[in-house]
């Protein structure tokens, strides 16, 4: 099929499917990435969602820690996602990624892949990357060699960890130094890096492997005010090239990158809509944000 036909192809997808959809989603009918085409080999966002959950629950011992979640995100979008501790927002993220099974429930990568029916490893493989709150970088290993390592051990890239980087793997990586800010720090020892330049690294290190959609959890805790601030810059940069999902406590971050914030409590959605929105919630208030 040309481009010239895929195109086609999705404008009538998404007139079609544009027409359905009023407002009846969790994310009120949003069209953000909604153009994008999609290929084949790609993950099919024909409908408008790279992740899509529904009525999903999980209990632990009997308590529901996600009781009838539903939600999606668009391709491209930066979704944050804030709430009380204990709301369940890392059980949402486990449950994404295959390391925690839902009771019931649907979770979707993009319209056809059924997740709940991969593994962590093949779920990864699919391009889900996730970024837990502690930085987990290879320390005792150059910032040139933990980016080196996380192109290597992409399973789509064929290459042993003993073939050189071609030239434009190299260029990858030059790019990506630039990307993470890290391009006069590459010969440190990444030990020796600030906390903030530590979470850079690793989310660089994800990105070497072209997730589709990226889950950050918490990345600016224990961040100074420029570490964040130039976060945010990064976040910004890559919101359309990646989709991602960021749960974040501070608010002044979430008030820089936001698009739609959601807001769970007590394993689902509470609320939902742009920051101002969520914020003057009366619900939001009473649980999270506090009078
Ligand atoms: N494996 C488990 N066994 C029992 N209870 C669990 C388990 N995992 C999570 N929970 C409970 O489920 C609820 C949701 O937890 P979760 O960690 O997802 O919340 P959270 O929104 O990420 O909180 P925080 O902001 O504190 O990280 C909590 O009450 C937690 O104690």
């Amino acid at each position: 099929m040309t481009p010239d036909l895929m195109e086609e192809g999705a404008r009538r997808a998404a007139a079609k499917s544009g027409a359905a959809k009023t407002g009846s989603t969790e994310s009120g009918g949003r069209e953000a990435g909604f153009s994008r085409v999609h290929t084949p080999g790609e993950v099919d966002v024909a409908h408008g969602r790279i992740l899509y959950l529904e009525d999903v629950h999980v209990s632990f011992d009997g308590f529901k820690a996600i009781n009838g979640l539903s939600l999606d995100i668009a391709p491209g979008e930066l979704r944050c996602i804030i709430g009380p501790n204990g709301a369940g927002k890392t059980t949402m993220m486990d449950i994404i990624t295959g390391k925690t099974r839902p009771n019931t429930g649907k979770v979707f990568f993009g319209s056809t892949i059924d997740l709940l029916r991969h593994n962590e490893p093949q779920i990864a493989q699919l391009g889900i990357g996730r970024k837990f709150q502690k930085p987990t970088v290879f320390e005792k290993l150059s910032v040139f060699e933990n980016l080196e390592l996380a192109l290597k051990m992409d399973k789509r890239v064929k290459s042993s960890m003993l073939h050189k980087l071609d030239s434009a793997q190299s260029d990858k990586l030059a790019e990506m130094l630039h990307t993470i800010h890290l391009t006069d720090s590459v010969s440190r020892m990444a030990g020796n890096l600030s906390h903030g330049q530590k979470q850079w690294l690793e989310i660089g290190m994800l990105l070497m492997q072209d997730p589709k959609l990226l889950l950050l959890d918490e990345p600016v805790a224990g961040m100074t005010d420029e570490e964040t601030a130039r976060t945010a810059e990064l976040f910004l940069t890559l919101k359309g090239k990646h989709s991602l999902m960021v749960v974040e406590h501070d608010m002044s971050f979430i008030e820089t990158i936001s698009e739609i914030v959601t807001v769970l409590c007590d394993g689902s959605v509470l609320a939902q809509g742009t920051l101002d929105q969520v914020q003057a919630d009366e619900r939001v208030i009473e649980v999270y944000l506090g009078r």
